[in-house]
């Protein structure tokens, strides 16, 4: 992946929900999710401080996705509940927790491969949109300046992501690295105060990992957002986070800063335990 090289794009369009930049804290507040007997999420809270970068890990089966799954409304806790500042995201439909200010990349590239980067990253914009994406579709002339606007923003934001020339070329034919940049600008496309990344550098070389280490800095510093990130790799982890969560079994079983975590004992016990029955 190229560098980004470019400036943070200017505060969001006056239409967009996160106006004047007011970070909130996300809370996940005493969650538990159970699917049948399985319990997924047993009592977790964890606060994400406003712009800071938290690493969310775990071994396989941790709950980490279910975690993600329950901060943007696709699963419903079956008890406590997930905040960002007033806004109780749990009491909230999925379709509507992006305009309250939550952007997700995804851990399988979701792109229309055939749609140009330009068309894909306003997927993401057309959640700001009052009419969505129907009055697009019938080309109103209010909507047609809107989407103009929308249209410069996108283009901003893929500028600061360094793919900025690839704007009308198929997202399919783009790099793996690129794809994923196209990915987690559609997510910034809703001007999250929160991005959620999910497994960003799985499938990723050394190198793409340490593009994608610069990357994430550039948009915690450049956007000042906060960011909430799933990673398997520990590298990754330890080099950005502020802080880090782990979970076990649906338990959390440390919450500090990467130095902590790095020495605590049950979290060593709990990555070793997985690899010792992986080798099993
Ligand atoms: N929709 C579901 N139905 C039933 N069980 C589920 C569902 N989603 C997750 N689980 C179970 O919940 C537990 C936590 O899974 P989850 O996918 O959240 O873990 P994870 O930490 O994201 O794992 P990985 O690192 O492998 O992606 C696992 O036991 C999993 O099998």
């Amino acid at each position: 992946m190229p560098d980004t090289t470019h400036p943070a794009p200017d505060a969001p369009a006056a239409d967009a929900p996160a106006g004047a930049r007011e970070i909130p804290t996300l809370a996940v507040e005493d969650v538990t999710v159970r699917f049948g007997g399985i319990v997924a999420l047993d009592a977790v809270s964890f606060s994400v401080a406003p712009r800071s970068i938290h690493a969310l890990i775990g071994p396989n089966g941790a709950g980490k996705s279910t975690c993600f799954n329950a901060v943007t409304g696709i699963y419903r806790p079956t008890s406590g509940r997930v905040t960002l500042g007033d806004a109780v995201l749990t009491d909230t439909p999925p379709h509507e927790v992006a305009r309250l200010g939550v952007g997700r990349a995804f851990q399988n590239l979701a792109l229309v491969g055939g749609s140009s980067v330009l068309d894909n990253v306003m997927l993401g914009r057309y959640s700001l949109t009052k009419g969505g994406f129907l009055s697009y579709g019938l080309r109103l002339p209010r909507t047609m300046k809107a989407e103009r606007r929308h249209g410069e923003r996108a283009a901003e934001i893929c500028d600061f992501l360094g793919i900025g020339a690839h704007l009308h070329r198929p997202a399919g034919v783009l790099s793996y690295g690129d794809q994923k940049r196209v990915d987690i600008a559609r997510a910034l496309a809703v001007e999250p105060t929160v991005l959620l990344l999910d497994e960003p550098a799985a499938g990723m070389n050394a190198s793409e990992t340490a593009d994608l280490a610069r990357l994430i800095r550039d948009i915690s510093e450049g956007l000042s957002i906060s960011i909430l990130l799933v990673e398997h790799d520990m590298g990754l982890v330890m080099g950005i986070a502020d802080r880090v969560t782990v979970l076990d079994f649906g338990r959390l079983i440390a919450d500090d800063t990467p130095a902590v975590v790095q020495k605590d004992p049950a979290v060593i016990r709990a990555y070793l335990g997985s690899v010792e029955e992986e080798s099993a």
